[in-house]
Formats: C-alpha cells, structure tokens, sequence
C-alpha cells in the first residue's frame, strides 16, 4: 500500500474477516462502516458526535464539493479535515456516480463527463485527472478513481463498453494521482452481474496496481439476491491483501451478507438520510417513529442501545418530536441510527475475532424475526 498506509488482517471466519487499515491520521477498524459527510458535514451531527458513534472514517463527495463551495476554496482554507473539524480519515468518491444520478445535461466522451450543475444550473466538466486534482485540494485520505457506475440492468454489450471505459479511466486516474504518501488511490471493479466481466476488470486494476480495490456497480437497483450473486465471487477475485470496499450498501442484513462474503469496507446514506424520515433501525428490525402506535409508549427505542436518544428518551418524546417537526428528532434519530450501524460493525468484528461469525449471523436473523418491536 501507499507510504504511511497498511492493511493489517487480524482473524479470518470463513470468507470474513477483520483487520486495521493504518492510515497517517488514525486506524480504521475493518469491517468498518462510513457514515456519509455528503456537504462537508453529516447531516445533523457533530462531528464529535459522529466520533462518538464509534465511526473511524467518513465520506465526502467530490461532485458535491466541487459545485459548492469549490475545491479551491476549501484548500485555501486548509483542506476539508480543518474545514468540517473532522482530523481522522475521509474517504472521498470521485463524482462519476453522483454527476448520473444527480446533475442534469450530461454528456459523457471519452474524456469524461460535462454536466449542468443541479444547484445553480452551471457548466461543469470531470474528467479523470480533474477528480484526481479535486480529491487533492480536498486532501481526503483515501481516493477514488473517477469511473462510470454502469447503470442497472445492461446488456452485455454495454456493461462491458462500460467496463472498459471505466478501465481507461482508472489508468489515467493513477497516472494523475502520482506518487502521493500519506494518500491512497483506490480502484473500483465494474461489470455489472457479468463474472467474465468482473474478472476482466479485476485483472485490470490489479495490473494498475491500487491500495485497495472497490466493488462498483452495485446498489443500483439489482436487489439483494442478485447483489449476493455478484458478491459470491466478485471480492475473491481482488487482491486478498488490500481492503475490499463495497460502494452504497447499505441495509443492515446488506451489510452482514456483504461482510459474510469478505467486504472490508462500506458506506451507505441509509442510516442517516432514512433517519430524517423518521426510520429507525433496531436489533429487531425496522420502525417508523411517526406512526402513532409510539406516542405513549415509554421504551427507548431499542433497550439494548446505550446512545444518547436510548438512553435519555421514549418513543412518545421521539414520536412527539418527529410530529412537531422539531430539530432535536433529526439529531436524535440520525444519532442512534448511525450509532445502531457501528455497533453492528462491532458485532462483526468481535464475532469473526472469536470465530463465531455464524452463530452471531443467525442470532442477527433470529432477533429480527421477532416482530413486535
Ligand atoms: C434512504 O436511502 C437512500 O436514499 C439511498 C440512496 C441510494 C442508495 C444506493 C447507493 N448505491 C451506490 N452508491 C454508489 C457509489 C458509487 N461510486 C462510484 N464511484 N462508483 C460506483 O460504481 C458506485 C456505485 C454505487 N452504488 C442507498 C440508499
């Protein structure tokens, strides 16, 4: 890996394991879960705040970044730690995937992409080497090679037209990233449900050379059977070595199926955006706090969570909150999801160190077919 980055493998349970990624500003435990920092911030929370729900590493967005307030801006101010108080490490995408799902007035060349910006309609252009550039004004920690997610479904033909494209586009995104220490550069897998596709262009990030390897192309729209299919071999096929980070997932029994099957790292807007609408995730499953059946009960909303909002509040005072559209409930509920999502992830962590991966899976199953809660 890059100078001042390693990947350390702890213990291994089946095709799970859990390890540290070392990085120049602090360790990330693997398997490890990033809340999303979107707008240089996650949504609602402190960055303390975010700290204290057990998260070792965030995520910011180049497209977003790059539209409001510029890159430029944020490296005159010091870069985007010293920017949104955040010191540890940041993991950055690098546009393609938001600019499809965002912007308008597209245009995708082979040079890369031009764009109507969606916050005040201006022009705008990313290429592989102006990601890499924007990533470095940033100074995010772990960089990602600007590709194209192939949209789902694809014929063949495209998905490997895609693929293809994405490969030319990861040589040039490491020939502009150059040799940055203290930085990674991470690749991204494409083709689509497509295995001789897949490992086409496994051969062809490995051939690059990359500090760790991402699983691109998924979480979009392909449910979770056939993301389980593509994740059956797709991680096998990326260096055992460097850490395997699954894009956009996701769900909680997402996230344990992605582990089961050898993901180190994910990230997922799930937890904190869904939270905002009143979603919460328990250890038995999913409620929505807006429903009236809460406003008179007393529980916290899981009795097993030690937050703040479990801690400290019922589910009358949450669902109240919600209904009166007050702002603690955005703080409350983004808090305890996301604090939920890392005790999750050291579930996993403790239970592959110990060997005992299978019987934590099924008790996470077990107390999630309950009901009731
Ligand atoms: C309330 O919850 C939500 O709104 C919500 C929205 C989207 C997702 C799915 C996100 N999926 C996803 N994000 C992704 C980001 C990606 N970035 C790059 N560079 N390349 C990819 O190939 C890629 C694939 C992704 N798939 C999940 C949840």
């Amino acid at each position: 890996m890059a100078t001042g980055f390693s990947f350390e493998l702890k213990a291994t349970d089946g095709k799970a394991r859990t390890g540290v990624i070392s990085t120049p500003r602090g360790d990330i435990r693997t398997p490890a879960f990033m809340p999303v920092g979107t707008a240089a911030t996650v949504k609602a929370m402190l960055p303390e705040s975010v700290r204290a729900t057990g998260a070792d590493i965030l995520l910011g967005n180049t497209y977003h970044l790059m539209l409001r307030p510029t890159a430029e801006r944020i490296d005159r101010l010091g870069g985007l730690h010293k920017f949104m108080n955040w010191e540890r490490p940041i993991l950055t995408d690098s546009g393609g995937f938001q600019v499809m799902s965002l912007s308008g007035l597209r245009k995708l060349t082979e040079k890369g992409v031009t764009f109507k910006s969606h916050v005040d309609g201006s022009r705008h252009e990313i290429t592989p080497e102006r990601s890499m550039e924007i990533q470095r004004l940033l100074g995010s920690d772990i960089v990602m090679c600007f590709d194209e997610c192939t949209p789902f479904p694809a014929t063949e033909e495209q998905a490997l037209e895609s693929m293809r494209l994405s490969m030319r586009w990861a040589q040039r995104s490491r020939d502009a990233f150059g040799d940055r220490p203290g930085h990674a550069l991470f690749g991204i897998q494409q083709g689509s449900t497509f295995r001789e596709q897949r490992e086409e262009s496994a051969e062809a990030l490995k051939s690059i050379g990359f500090d760790g390897y991402a699983v691109g192309g998924l979480a979009v729209g392909e449910g979770q059977e056939m993301m389980f299919d593509v994740l059956d071999y797709a991680p096998d096929m990326l260096p055992v070595e460097k850490p395997r980070y699954l894009m956009g997932v996701g769900k909680p029994d997402d996230i344990v199926g992605a582990v089961k099957r050898g993901i180190d790292m994910m990230d997922c807007v799930l937890p904190s955006r869904s939270g905002r609408t009143g979603q919460v995730f328990t250890r038995r499953g999913v409620l929505n706090i807006k429903n009236a059946r809460h406003q008179d009960d007393p529980r916290p909303l899981d009795e097993e969570c030690s937050c703040p909002a479990c801690r400290n509040y019922s589910r009358a005072y949450l669902h109240h909150t919600f209904r009166a559209k007050e702002i603690i409930q955005s703080m409350l509920l983004t808090w305890h999801n996301l604090h939920y999502y890392q005790d999750l992830m050291q579930g996993m962590r403790d239970a592959i160190a110990a060997g005992t991966f299978a019987q934590w899976e099924a008790d996470f199953h077990a107390k999630r077919a309950e009901g009731d809660i």
